[in-house]
């Protein structure tokens, strides 16, 4: 039986990269999205990645990307809403375009991909069918400086429960909140760092449990319960 490919959104860099890179290993097909062409996504096509182009900024750019999707992909075994920006709060004249930004990116495109691929997901001819939210673990304690991110991630939380009641029993769905697991520009180094690893290694145990799905699985060391 041929297997359903598995719809990684912004596959191109860091976890959602290490992600698409260890599912084609583990012999899965994957799509990945991405808005810039660069060599990650070259290298992921001569490995038979389907590389869509997709800006979930706004509604019409999710709504192009869909249409697009489902014009090429008649199953799917899963989905996994990597896609995110992770922007601080701006001053005041910038923070309503910011907090729409968030949304569109972390809520509105999981939500809008979600109801239209749940016909791909049921045409999926594997025992089990997944959708995974990538969260943050912040949402349990909130963030001073990125009160916008943070509140976006949890509206993302809470769609991670929504649709597992919805789609239930034919389709999974769960969350990964990690904690700090890879450095970016403004990162502080002197945390533990644990890498990309720990992430595939919750997402390969959701794919490969039958009986999970409405949980919220935190990956951060206890970061987030004040633990260095
Ligand atoms: N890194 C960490 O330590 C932590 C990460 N997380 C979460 O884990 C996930 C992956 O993190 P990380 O790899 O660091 O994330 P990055 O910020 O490095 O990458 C996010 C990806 O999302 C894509 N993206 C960003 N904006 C848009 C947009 N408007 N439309 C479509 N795609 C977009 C980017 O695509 P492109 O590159 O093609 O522009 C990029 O590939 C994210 O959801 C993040 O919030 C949570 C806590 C900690
Ligand atoms: N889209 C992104 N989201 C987040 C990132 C990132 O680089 N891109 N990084 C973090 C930080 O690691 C944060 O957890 C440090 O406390 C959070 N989200």
């Amino acid at each position: 039986m041929s297997q359903s490919p598995i719809l990684i959104t912004g596959g191109a860099q860091r976890l959602g990269l290490h992600c698409a890179e260890r599912l084609l290993d583990d012999g899965h097909p994957v799509i990945v999205t991405y808005r810039r062409e660069r060599e990650a996504v070259a290298a992921l096509r001569a490995r038979g990645v389907l590389t869509l182009q997709a800006d979930f900024a706004t509604r019409a750019g999710t709504e192009d990307f869909i249409a697009r999707f489902k014009a090429q992909v008649s199953s799917l075994r899963a989905v996994v809403h990597n896609a995110s920006e992770w922007l601080a709060d701006p001053g005041p004249e910038a923070a309503g375009e910011t907090f729409e930004r968030l949304f569109q990116v972390h809520m509105q495109a999981p939500y809008l991909i979600n109801l239209a691929v749940r016909e791909l997901l049921e045409a999926c001819q594997e025992p089990q069918r997944d959708i995974v939210h990538i969260t943050d673990s912040v949402v349990r304690r909130g963030a001073a400086e990125q009160a916008a991110y943070a509140a976006s991630k949890a509206g993302l939380e809470s769609l991670t429960l929504s649709f597992a009641a919805r789609f239930a029993p034919h389709i999974q769905v769960n969350a990964i909140a990690p904690g700090l697991v890879m450095l970016g520009e403004a990162t502080h180094p002197n945390r533990r760092v644990p890498g990309p690893g720990v992430i595939y290694q919750t997402l390969r145990y959701l794919l490969d449990n039958d009986y999970v799905t409405g949980t919220v699985m935190v990956v951060d060391g206890g970061e987030s319960l004040g633990a260095d």
